[in-house]
């Protein structure tokens, strides 16, 4: 009943072969992962192309290897070499039959290219290097061709590349490795760590030997790279293991290793968490950062791909036009695998055809107009994928902004001029609210920045005064701002409520700003820092506050808010107050406000453009400020251990320890003893043992 009908077999075995070819006993090259990748022409199509069998190193031979998603089509296995058809070269993913084959085609930024190549020139050709090894560390966002122009350079540089990939280990044993090995290795051979055990002996051997040389290969250059793109989990738990490694990397290195993180929308954590800046240092790591494709170069790639594919297949794919080419480039983030992925789904007959995708999608046109007119009231490069949130085309990305980026699109709110056709007469006394079209959607970058609204509008918080010129505009701004707190205050339903509470903020603080009302007053503000929120030391001071004084006073039987609110400045105000030392300390610095004491002004932490922006600690109870709060308390009961003072054993604050150096919310103990000693107060120890 399901069987196909005979005329599609072939091609439903096509794919199916292609797919599965490991399972077809091919297993034995099917080693695309840590194989070494020659230098060559056109190796998705090429069927002649030989496979050199010494490049697969001792790892690769062990279990099973996973070919790499994004260059499983380009593999040469022997099994498919001969089946390849015209079916197949039509159901080949675009990204591999148009990968770019020389720098020209890749539509990476010049100067990343030229970037990476000075590099590789000086550290494959110019060694031994004075100090450190090679290492080079790679990021940008998803798709933003950061392989492809490693393997580009490879090539045109004539340098081999060795790469890793995780082996998948379900079934690894002590006794596989000992086998694998022959011999006993030193590394702790349970599984959680056997990645990790192999990759340190890939890169051993990877950097030891040489290729063996094949007959009718040239001896000329045995210049190569190892390219880590695929990290081993293991390392993500325990990133000092990965530093222990390249440690030893680096002491005996012959060749550049190179690796390869993309950002995800969390920020560069993961760069951070495996590479920290001491390590950087320490190791001399190079850092190379790739932007995301630009439209410009996207539209090129895509154009050409399209006119391409419409020549060659006429009938059979239905070619986009410029405007739907726009928005799909206008989708994808700068991520130019989804734009031709994209492209190729929605250049499909059947798709194009049965749903009519580009032509009479509903709405569709409006939507291209609107972002054609966007476009072109900005003027070119100015099109801003992310800020068009209903412009997604098909495949569109789920397009992500770092928080950096998002608050200034708050804060700097572009409008656009109105027309006087456009202008919405608002009846005279109502006409100081009257502003022109903001060309962003704040509830849309909120959502983008994947940020809870409340902590969004933390950030805002804090930044906002800067780009404010009038008192009265900072006042309403403040008003919505409170709004937006009190509308997050019930625990009960403040996951609901955030984005409202966001929403209120967001506009209220662009609509209150009156310097930047209209689209001809938005320059001339200049670029200002960013900072994180004080909220965060603050909020620390003040549960590291409460831990101390309900260990401190346990014997009130009172909840830590009561004990510094009520006990702690009535005792502060009692001559004998009959507590001992640590007690009398934090009495001093957390029950007395004197007028006379000045407070400084915390220094504020800036906020760079990939920052996530949540603090590790508050990253995973994001919304659940219960759990933020737990968390906290755990840090601080962490903290206040070591802090635990000789004499008494109880836990003192930070900033009842002297070597405190952080600007503080609350009086150091020195000041606090200032402002006492001018008030002429005097409490005496007393001790009640
Ligand atoms: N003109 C082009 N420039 C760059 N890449 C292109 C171009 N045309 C097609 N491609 C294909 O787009 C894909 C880009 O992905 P690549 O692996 O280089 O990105 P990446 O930055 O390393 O991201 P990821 O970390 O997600 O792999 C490749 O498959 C490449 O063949």
């Amino acid at each position: 009943m399901s069987r196909s009908p005979a005329g599609r077999q072939p091609e439903v075995k096509g794919w199916l072969a292609d797919s599965f070819d490991d399972f077809f006993g091919n297993t034995a090259v099917s080693s695309s992962t840590v194989s070494a990748k020659l230098p060559r022409s056109n190796s998705g199509r090429n069927c002649q192309q030989n496979k050199d069998p010494s490049s697969v190193p001792a790892c690769s031979k062990s279990k099973v290897l996973p070919k790499k998603r994004t260059k499983s089509s380009s593999v040469d296995l022997p099994g498919n070499k001969c089946r390849q058809n015209q079916s197949q070269s039509q159901d080949e993913p675009w990204v591999d039959k148009y990968k770019p084959e020389t720098q020209n085609d890749l539509a990476v930024q010049k100067k990343k290219i030229e970037e990476v190549e000075t590099w590789l020139k000086t550290h494959a050709f110019q060694r031994p290097p004075k100090q450190g090894g090679s290492v080079l560390l790679l990021t940008g966002p998803p798709g933003c061709g950061k392989t492809a122009t490693i393997q580009i350079l490879a090539k045109d540089l004539d340098i081999q590349v060795q790469e890793w990939t995780n082996p998948i280990l379900l079934d690894f044993t002590k006794e596989d490795l000992r086998s694998t090995f022959g011999h006993v290795s030193n590394f702790h051979t349970f599984p959680s760590q056997a990645q990790a055990a192999l990759f340190q002996d890939f890169l051993l051997r990877a950097n030891k030997y040489n290729k063996l040389q094949m007959l009718g290969e040239s001896s000329g250059n045995d210049k190569k790279l190892i390219l880590i793109e695929d990290i081993p989990n293991q390392f993500y738990r325990d990133p000092s293991s990965l530093h222990e490694i390249l440690r030893r990397f680096v002491r005996t290195s012959r060749c550049p290793l190179i690796f390869i993180i993309s950002d995800n929308f969390s920020g560069d954590s993961n760069q951070r968490l495996l590479f920290p800046k001491e390590i950087l240092e320490e190791l001399c790591i190079s850092v190379i950062s790739f932007k995301p494709i630009a439209p410009t170069n996207m539209m090129k790639v895509l154009n050409r791909i399209a006119a391409t594919e419409a020549s060659m297949n006429g009938d059979k794919n239905y070619a986009p036009d410029r405007t739907s080419l726009e928005l799909l480039c206008r989708g994808c983030s700068g991520d130019i695998r989804s734009a031709i992925n994209s492209l190729q789904f929605s250049s499909m007959k059947d798709f194009s055809l049965e749903k009519n995708f580009w032509s009479r999608k509903e709405g569709n046109s409006k939507l291209k107009h609107g972002a054609a007119a966007v476009c072109k009231s900005r003027k070119k490069s100015k099109c801003d994928p992310s800020e068009d949130q209903e412009i997604q085309a098909i495949g569109g990305k789920d397009a992500s902004i770092f928080l950096f980026h998002a608050l200034g699109k708050i804060i700097y709110c572009k409008r656009e001029p109105l027309s006087e056709s456009e202008v919405l007469q608002l009846p005279s006394h109502l006409s100081e609210y009257r502003r022109d079209t903001l060309l962003i959607q704040p509830e849309v970058i909120v959502e983008k920045s994947h940020m809870s609204g409340s902590m969004f509008n933390l950030y805002l918080h804090q930044n906002y005064i800067e780009f404010f010129t009038d008192i009265d505009d900072v006042v309403r701004a403040s008003e919505y701002l409170s709004t937006a707190d009190v509308l997050c205050s019930n625990w009960n339903s403040r996951l609901v409520m955030e984005e409202y509470s966001a929403s209120v903020a967001t506009r209220g603080v662009i609509h209150s700003n009156t310097s930047r009302a209209f689209a001809h007053c938005q320059g001339g503000m200049g670029f200002r820092p960013l900072h994180k929120p004080q909220w965060f030391f603050i909020n620390n001071k003040y549960q590291e506050n409460c831990l101390a004084a309900r260990s401190l006073f346990s014997s009130f039987c009172l909840p830590p808010e009561c004990l510094q609110t009520e006990l702690l400045p009535y005792l502060a105000m009692l001559a004998n107050p009959m507590r001992n030392q640590a007690q009398i300390a934090f009495i001093q610095d957390v029950g007395r406000l004197p007028l006379k004491r000045r407070f400084g002004r915390l220094k504020l932490e800036t906020l760079t453009d990939k920052d996530p922006g949540t603090p590790d600690r508050f990253a995973s109870f994001e919304g659940d400020h219960d759990g933020v709060h737990a968390t906290e308390m755990d840090v601080q009961m962490e903290q206040n251990r070591t802090h635990e003072s000789g004499s008494d054993g109880f836990p003192l604050s930070s900033s009842q320890c002297s070597g405190s150096e952080l600007p503080c919310s609350q009086p150091q103990p020195v000041a606090a003893q200032a402002a006492m000693e001018e008030d002429e107060l005097k409490i005496e120890e007393y001790d009640s043992d």
